[in-house]
């Protein structure tokens, strides 16, 4: 048994009166990426076998029981939500559709579709929310941030994309020129090097997770990160595995290792957990005071490193990638202020 895990309504009650802020992980699954479930939604909650939950928030496309309430209660006590994901596959605007179909409330700022043209988009497009009322933070997003404030990148260079749409759509928002990505999806021919000229204006390669990864990708990847040394390599994030509801496959981390291996370069950068770039970002833009901000995680190694390197107190909840006998063992180095057994236990506060 960990020596921290909460269980009580006390421990409950004394874990809000303590923090102001919650930044939730999310999890890989989304709507356009999880198996479809043909059966009818069953009258009890019901966990397929052989896997557990994979997550703090959901299981594929099933909330975990008890986490919007958990979540209502958390808004009624005027507390302060960001959700913060290491999936780049898709924009954090198609995560708010996913938030609601799951009824859990979150503010997300909506994105320009990737191919809007460079101009003042018309009003219906412009998003009601400030930035600061934005509460979701992506790898895609803290990419193009960092592309954009950090690096400077030029505006007439462009940046290779090895990912999907959230990538594509981040750093439209931010007006960073971009190739590759879905313009990629069709494999070459047998031999056909010859097509894989590169664009003598792409100046950075971009990878994240990508389920149409092929050769033509890593070709094209390669040939910018070798023929051009100045030519940066960023990771969104190094997961080694993407959570779904039927278990693991591989993640962003085994994508982009093919490139570490072919090159032999390092990535210049890795934006998401648990590196502190996009912890910075989140810090500035909410001047979060780190002594009342609590991580809620379900991965060691993303989630409640990021948290601990950022100073806040973490949580681990048991829903997801990390058991509580991982959090126990005596040898392990990456250690959660907090264990819980599920995040929508805190629901219990709220029938009081
Ligand atoms: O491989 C990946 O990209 C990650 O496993 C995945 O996206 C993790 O998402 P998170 O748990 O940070 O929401
Ligand atoms: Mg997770």
């Amino acid at each position: 048994m960990y020596s921290n895990t909460l269980r009580t309504d006390a421990d409950y009650e004394a874990l809000l009166a303590r923090f102001n802020t919650f930044l939730f992980d999310c999890d890989g699954n989304l709507p356009r990426l999880s198996l479809p479930i043909s059966r009818p939604e069953p009258p009890s909650f019901h966990i397929p076998p052989p896997c557990r939950f994979v997550g703090v928030l959901w299981h594929g496309n099933r909330v975990i029981p008890g986490v919007p309430e958990a979540m209502n209660l958390l808004r009624s006590k005027g507390k302060q939500l960001l959700f913060v994901t290491n999936n780049s596959s898709v924009s954090r605007a198609a995560y708010s559709k996913k938030f609601a179909k799951l009824g859990i409330e979150a503010h997300v700022v909506r994105l320009l579709p990737a191919r809007f043209p460079p101009f003042l988009p018309p009003r219906r497009h412009r998003s009601k929310l400030t930035r600061e009322q934005d509460e979701m933070f992506s790898s895609a997003y803290a990419a193009a941030v960092y592309l954009k404030k950090v690096v400077g990148f030029p505006p007439e260079k462009k940046v290779y994309i090895i990912g999907q749409s959230g990538i594509q759509e981040e750093l439209t928002a931010e007006g960073i020129q971009h190739s590759g990505a879905g313009d990629d999806n069709e494999n070459m021919r047998e031999m056909e090097f010859a097509s894989l000229e590169p664009d003598p204006a792409v100046g950075a390669v971009l990878c994240g997770i990508d389920f149409h990864i092929n050769y033509k990708k890593y070709a094209k990847a390669h040939a910018y990160l070798t023929r051009n040394p100045g030519c940066l390599f960023l990771l969104t994030n190094n997961d080694s595995t993407f959570p779904t509801e039927i278990g693991l496959f591989p993640g962003a981390g085994a994508i982009s290792s093919a490139l570490v291996t072919s090159t032999g370069r390092q990535p210049d950068a890795i934006l998401g957990k648990p590196n502190q770039t996009m912890m910075d970002c989140i810090i500035a833009r909410y001047h979060l005071d780190l002594a009342t901000t609590l991580m809620v995680g379900d991965r060691l190694d993303t989630d409640i490193d990021f948290g601990n390197r950022g100073g806040l107190a973490t949580l681990a909840v048991l829903t997801g990638v990390t058991t509580e006998a991982e959090i126990a063992d005596p040898s392990q180095k990456i250690r959660p202020t907090f264990v819980m057994k599920s995040w929508g236990d805190l629901a219990k506060l709220s029938e009081n």
